[in-house]
């Protein structure tokens, strides 16, 4: 299918019956370490911050969320493409989608860490290096209060750099 005509696709917020089709999706992705495996548990909790994509007959073949980390800052989270609709603008769909509703939440920053530079790239995400400082030294002590597992990757902890070795972390001023 192409969406060349974007009417056949249609971006929406996700309602906690999506988040067994988004598991499903997300398995094989999961599998091959591509995306960080979560528990049922965390991702019913992430159901406010999720958009789906649907095809023409209101399947979802897309999924991504925004997670909001401080003020001005928030990440792209899960963010997915169903194989068989994969290069057809879907995930720029929904990331553009994500990327309306954190600058309504009165967000200025997109956080991602990624395997995909290219894509994350073409879409106004730029590589951050190593040692960039991210936030300012008061707000990353408070950051380092959270037990989110996203929030420690995004502070490039030690215990977490297992799950995110060869992820590229990427910034976008929205
Ligand atoms: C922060 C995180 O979540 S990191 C995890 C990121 N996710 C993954 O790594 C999971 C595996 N990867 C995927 O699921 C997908 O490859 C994603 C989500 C990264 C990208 O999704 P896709 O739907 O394939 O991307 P999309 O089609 O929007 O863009 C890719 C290219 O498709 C092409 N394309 C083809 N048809 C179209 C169309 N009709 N409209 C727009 N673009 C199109 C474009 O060339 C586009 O490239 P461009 O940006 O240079 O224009």
């Amino acid at each position: 299918m192409s969406v060349s005509d974007p009417s056949a696709i249609n971006v929406r917020p996700a309602t906690t019956h999506d988040v067994v089709k988004i598991v499903n999706l997300m398995e094989p992705l999961v599998a091959r370490r591509i995306l960080l495996g979560k528990d049922l548990v965390e991702l019913y909790g992430a159901v406010p911050g999720f958009m789906v994509a649907e095809d023409a007959a209101g399947k979802v073949i897309g999924y991504g969320a925004l997670h909001v980390m401080w003020e001005h800052l928030g990440e792209v989270r899960t963010l997915g493409v169903s194989e068989e609709y994969l290069g057809k603008g879907v995930g720029r769909a929904v990331l553009l989608a994500l990327e309306e509703r954190a600058r309504g939440l009165g967000l200025q920053q997109l956080f991602c860490l990624t395997f995909e530079t290219e894509f994350f790239g073409r879409n106004g995400f730029e590589e951050v290096g190593e040692n960039t400082e991210l936030v300012a030294a008061e707000v990353y002590a408070e950051l380092l209060r959270s037990h989110d597992e996203g929030i420690a990757e995004f502070l490039d902890l030690a215990r977490v750099k297992p799950n995110t070795l060869g992820n590229t972390r990427m910034l976008k001023r929205l």
